[in-house]
């Protein structure tokens, strides 16, 4: 059984392109930085906490597959070094977006596989270049109303009208949208799990 240790719909959708049957067990964990983390360092080990949160929530089910692998992703958007989670407010969305605004910045996915032991883990940090147009503080407003930056790190979705603001990115589309597909496939199969075996063919 694989269990995607994860609350977003983005992930659980991605996921899903790969993958026919898996469980879903968000693992809440606490997502502040450390003093000075790195941010590749941040990304990487918010992963395996949540991997490792899950894992000790899904042992004790009654049901529980001991060779159940688990899944688990954290995406940050960074600038200057300074990591973006979620906003938390208006406010907090509007100095996101006025920073992120007319310049380049980066967002890190990381993805984290591994067994109920932890004793085969096997981590990836994908990091992507995003470069936004002008935004202005009206758009600011606008945008936030939709709800759509609610619950997204940096204060955009670049799959929804957040695109509106993506001049030109590098990398990896899914990686930015949650889940990067391409490196998910490769760890997943190093699990025994062959995302093109026993699709139909009609
Ligand atoms: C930059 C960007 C982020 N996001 C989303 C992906 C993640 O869901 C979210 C970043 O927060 P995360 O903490 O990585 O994930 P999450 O809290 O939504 O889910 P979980 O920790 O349970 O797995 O931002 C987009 O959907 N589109 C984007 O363009």
């Amino acid at each position: 059984m694989l269990v995607l240790a994860s609350a977003s719909p983005r992930r659980k959708e991605l996921l899903s392109l790969l993958v026919k049957e898996f469980e879903v067990l968000p693992a809440d964990i606490d997502e502040t930085p450390h003093h000075q983390e790195a941010a590749k360092d941040y990304v990487v080990r918010m992963a395996v906490e949540k991997a490792k949160a899950a894992i000790n929530k899904y042992k004790v089910q009654p049901d529980a597959d001991s060779s159940a692998i688990i899944m688990s992703s954290d995406t940050s958007v960074v600038i200057d070094g300074d990591i973006l989670g979620k906003p938390a407010s208006l406010d907090d969305s509007h100095s996101m977006l006025r920073r992120l605004s007319g310049r380049s910045h980066q967002v890190i996915t990381s993805l984290c596989l591994s067994d109920l032991r932890f004793d085969h883990v096997i981590t990836k940090c994908i990091v992507n270049d995003v470069s936004f147009r002008d935004i202005s503080d009206v758009e600011i407003e606008q945008y936030w109303k939709t709800g759509e930056p609610h619950d997204k790190a940096g204060s955009y979705a670049i799959q929804g009208l957040g695109a509106v603001f993506v001049r030109s990115m590098s990398g990896s589309y899914s990686a930015i949208v949650g889940l990067p597909l391409y490196e998910a496939a490769l760890m997943l199969a190093q699990f025994g799990i062959h995302p093109l075996e026993g699709l139909s063919h009609e």
